[in-house]
Parts: structure tokens; C-alpha cells; sequence
């Protein structure tokens, strides 16, 4: 379980500049769950995951992961039991590296020596393994370094290193965003299909109202720092992208955009 209890956040704090995004904040989000979160364009959707990431801190409140206060621990412990993909394929993977070679230090996510122990043949053969299930030709470019590889090649790579050790939370931020359609497409499926097979608590930020309605049992929507719209189980089930849009546009009047 995720507890965000009593979260304020501000930029550039005591400046002309303050913005306080969040105050007195509250969000759980129970295992298993499958949040999809959408909002306005500066609602704090990334915000929001950068910290539960521990990307930036908070000048207020706490941040328990199963009952364990982490509202202090820098983000790279954080990152060992949470598993994060981005919107720029680019930020996952290093391109320099191959794909082999990128496989192996996302497997050794937390251990002491990353690429320390080497990849011997039974490795190799299960990273092929995964790769095959991605159904895209990737287990026969093994030695190609990440960066000759397609935007929906990459993150379908970024998706399979996120996860391949065992997480507890995957955060998804705008991951099917540079993508054409049939690759955010399958992007998509393989999403849905990483997180039931291996029964992942996720967030997901999208601007794809259509992923935030079929993905997920449970939908939120975000405005000005606040959670409008809190939709779970048959009510999460009954909405549709319409009512979603209208929904949108009551804000954008309310902003007088
Ligand atoms: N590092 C930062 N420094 C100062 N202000 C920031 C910073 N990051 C975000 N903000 C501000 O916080 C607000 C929320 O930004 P955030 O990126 O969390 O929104 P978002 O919902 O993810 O937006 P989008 O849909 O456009 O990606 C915005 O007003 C933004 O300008």
C-alpha cells in the first residue's frame, strides 16, 4: 500500500515565484491496484510521482510503502522496490550500451556490483526469453546498442527492465506519449499484461483518456494539485472517454481558458 498523508509541496519556496502545489494532501492506493491518473496540463500528475519516486521531497507530510515511512530515504533505495517508466523512451535505457548489456544492469538492480558477475549462458538465454515474449524481433539484437533501437522499441525494453526484478510498484509517466498509435498500441497491451502476470501496484499518468477508461480498476482525475475524480471498481467501469472530456472542459471553463 501506498499512504500519502498530509503532503505540501512548494516551488521555489519563499520566493515572487511560490507555487504551492499540494497542500494537506492524501492519497492510498491499495496493492494491486491499477490507477490510471489524468488531468489538465500542470494539475501535478508528474509531480505527484517524482514524490512518490523521491525525485524531489516535500516540506510536509509522509510517504509509507507497506507501513514503512520512506519519506526520507533518497530515491535510489526508493527505486528498489519501484520500477518507473518515462514518457522520452531515452531516459530507461542507456543507448550506448546493448541491449544485452542494459539487461544485465536492470537485473542487477540493488545488488552491489551491477555488471560485476557478468552474463553467463543461462542469463543470456532467459533474457532472450523475455525478449521473444516482447514480439519484437529483439532476442537476435542482443549486442545492438540500445540507441540504434525504434522510440516503441526502447520503451517496450524500458517496460521489461522496470520489471524484471522483483518491484512492488510501477510508475508509469506518460510512457505511450512519443509513441505512433499501434506501437503506444502494443505498448499498452504489454503493459497490461506485465502488471496481471506479475500482479503490480501501478500508476499510470496518461493523456490518453481512452488507455485511463480500459486500463485499470481505478481512474483519477487531477486538477490544480487536488484529486476532482476518484473512480473505483463498477463506477470506474461505467465511465467512458466522453463523460471524461466533458468533464474537461467544465475545468477549462471553470479557468476561464
Ligand atoms: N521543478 C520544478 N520547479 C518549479 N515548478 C515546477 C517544477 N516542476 C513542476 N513545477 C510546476 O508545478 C506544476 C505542476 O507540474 P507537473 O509537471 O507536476 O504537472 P503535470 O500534471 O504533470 O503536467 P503535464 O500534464 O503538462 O505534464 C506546474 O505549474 C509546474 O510549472
Amino acid at each position: 500500500m501506498i499512504e500519502l498523508s498530509n503532503i505540501s509541496k512548494y516551488y521555489h519556496p519563499g520566493t515572487v515565484n511560490e507555487l504551492c502545489l499540494f497542500r494537506h494532501f492524501n492519497l492510498t492506493i491499495a496493492d494491486g491496484d491499477f490507477v490510471s491518473v489524468v488531468g489538465s496540463n500542470g494539475s501535478g500528475k508528474t509531480s505527484l510521482l517524482n514524490i512518490i519516486c523521491g525525485s524531489i521531497g516535500v516540506e510536509q507530510g509522509s510517504i509509507r510503502i507497506g507501513g514503512t515511512d520512506i519519506t526520507r530515504l533518497p530515491s535510489h533505495k526508493r527505486h528498489r522496490r519501484i520500477g518507473r517508466v518515462f514518457q522520452d523512451p531515452s531516459l530507461g535505457t542507456c543507448p550506448s550500451m546493448t541491449i544485452l548489456e542494459n539487461l544485465s544492469l536492470a537485473d542487477n538492480k540493488g545488488k552491489p556490483y551491477n555488471l560485476g558477475f557478468g552474463i553467463n549462458k543461462k542469463r543470456k538465454e532467459a533474457y532472450q526469453e523475455m525478449l521473444h515474449s516482447l514480439n519484437l524481433g529483439l532476442e537476435d539484437k542482443l549486442n545492438v546498442p540500445v540507441g540504434n533501437l525504434s522510440g516503441g522499441q526502447r520503451q517496450a525494453l524500458s517496460l521489461l527492465m522496470a520489471t524484471m526484478t522483483p518491484i512492488e510498484f510501477l510508475i508509469l509517466d506518460e510512457h505511450t506519449a512519443a509513441l505512433d498509435p499501434k506501437t503506444a498500441e502494443r505498448i499498452m497491451e504489454l503493459t497490461g499484461q506485465i502488471v496481471a502476470e506479475k500482479r503490480l501496484t501501478t500508476i499510470m499518468v496518461t493523456h490518453n483518456l481512452r488507455y485511463a477508461v480500459e486500463y485499470g480498476n481505478r481512474m483519477l482525475m487531477m486538477h490544480q494539485g487536488q484529486v476532482i475524480l476518484d473512480k473505483s471498481g463498477e463506477e470506474k467501469q461505467a465511465l467512458t472517454v466522453n463523460s471524461l472530456l466533458s468533464l474537461f472542459n467544465e475545468i477549462s471553463i471553470e479557468c476561464g481558458n
